[in-house]
């Protein structure tokens, strides 16, 4: 099996940023001048690297490759009977990269790894292991990604928002207190601390997945034994961070929203029908940076939910870079926008 390979559509390149932006990284560039509106290229995720939320309610009458609800059609199973079911054959194929490995009835790990994933409300566990699983047979699992951003997970990491008055760990960003109580060292200790648990229950993590590669029940083909360290699931595991956007998938055929990407949050509108959320890798879209005032946006389209659609929102030149903005349809306030960008993206 070859890793795949990042190809860009004619008329445009990634490459580094290079000057005064060398700090970004890649980008995405334009070769040729492009007019407002102009709809860019559609892409399908890297195969297999597409997934629902865990805790979407009707996950289960979804494919599990490209997302499509079921309509009581023709829908096939997983051939080892794990549960796993596909809205067809080719679904089913490409789904295999990293199923014959990452597959509940055969690889009796694999439903362990994923039980602990849930625990953790974690699915980026699950895209890292795909990740592992498609390429590992290959000598360098990493080939394929070697041009992703991949800051190490836990730096990534936002650290639960304290509410300054009672110091309790709400999960979400909590209004500011006139008296805080945290000064800013008692914030820099407990993001340290929780960046500490975070890197351990990541090499916890990384023990799981290596027995899942490793195992060599009946029908897994598996993979070359290597240490699967803490440090090289946390790479991974943050380039899946920084690069997954947000994807939507309805059961009815509706318009393409804009997809922020921010694969946490959903750029539905609340007036809408109800869509499911997931995340989404993919080759040229993820090379993408951010940029307030972007020239660019992703949509993505709930009835097709896999794949992402690049437009722009106004002429851009020869040799300019396409940006999107990270956080578009999120309703953050502009501090916690700064905070979001900050501590997920390292954008400062
Ligand atoms: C989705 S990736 C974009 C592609 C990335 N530049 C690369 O080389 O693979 C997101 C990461 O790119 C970098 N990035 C994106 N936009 C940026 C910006 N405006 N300023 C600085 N870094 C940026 C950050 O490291 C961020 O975590």
């Amino acid at each position: 099996m070859q890793p795949w390979r990042r190809v860009c559509p004619e008329g445009l390149e990634v490459r580094p940023c290079g000057g005064a932006d060398v700090v970004k990284g890649n980008g995405l560039f334009t070769t040729r001048a492009l007019e407002e509106g102009q709809l860019l290229f559609q892409e399908d995720p890297v195969d297999g690297m597409a997934l629902l939320m865990f805790d979407e309610p009707n996950r289960e009458n979804h494919c599990q490759h490209c997302l499509r609800r079921f309509f009581g059609g023709a829908e096939v199973g997983c051939p080892q009977n794990c549960g796993a079911r596909y809205c067809c054959g080719v679904c089913r194929s490409n789904a295999s990269v990293h199923h014959d490995v990452l597959c509940a009835a055969a690889n009796p790990h694999w439903a362990d790894f994923e039980q602990q994933a849930r625990e953790c409300g974690n699915e980026y566990y699950l895209l890292a292991a795909r990740a592992l699983a498609a390429d590992g047979s290959e000598s360098d699992a990493w080939a394929a990604w070697a041009d992703y951003a991949a800051p190490p997970w836990w730096e990534t990491m936002r650290r639960p928002a304290y509410s300054d008055s009672s110091a309790s760990c709400t999960g979400e960003h909590s209004s500011r207190s006139s008296s805080p109580v945290f000064d800013s060292e008692d914030k820099a200790s407990l993001d340290r601390f929780f960046r500490d648990a975070v890197r351990s229950q990541t090499a916890d993590m990384a023990l799981l997945l290596q027995r899942v590669l490793e195992c060599s029940a009946p029908g897994v083909e598996s993979l070359p034994a290597k240490e699967l360290s803490a440090e090289a699931l946390g790479r991974l595991m943050g380039l899946v961070r920084v690069n997954a956007m947000a994807v939507v998938a309805a059961s009815d055929d509706l318009a393409p929203f804009a997809a922020s990407s921010e694969s946490g949050s959903s750029s539905q509108d609340s007036s809408e029908a109800p869509l499911a959320r997931g995340m989404a890798i993919y080759a040229v879209t993820s090379a993408m940076n951010h940029a307030s005032d972007a020239n660019c946006f992703v949509a993505s389209d709930p009835s097709a939910p896999q794949r992402c659609l690049v437009q722009t929102l106004r002429p851009v030149v020869p040799g300019e870079e396409l940006c999107i903005n990270y956080l578009q349809g999120s309703h953050y306030t502009e501090e916690q926008r700064r905070e979001v960008l900050q501590q997920q993206y390292n954008i400062h």
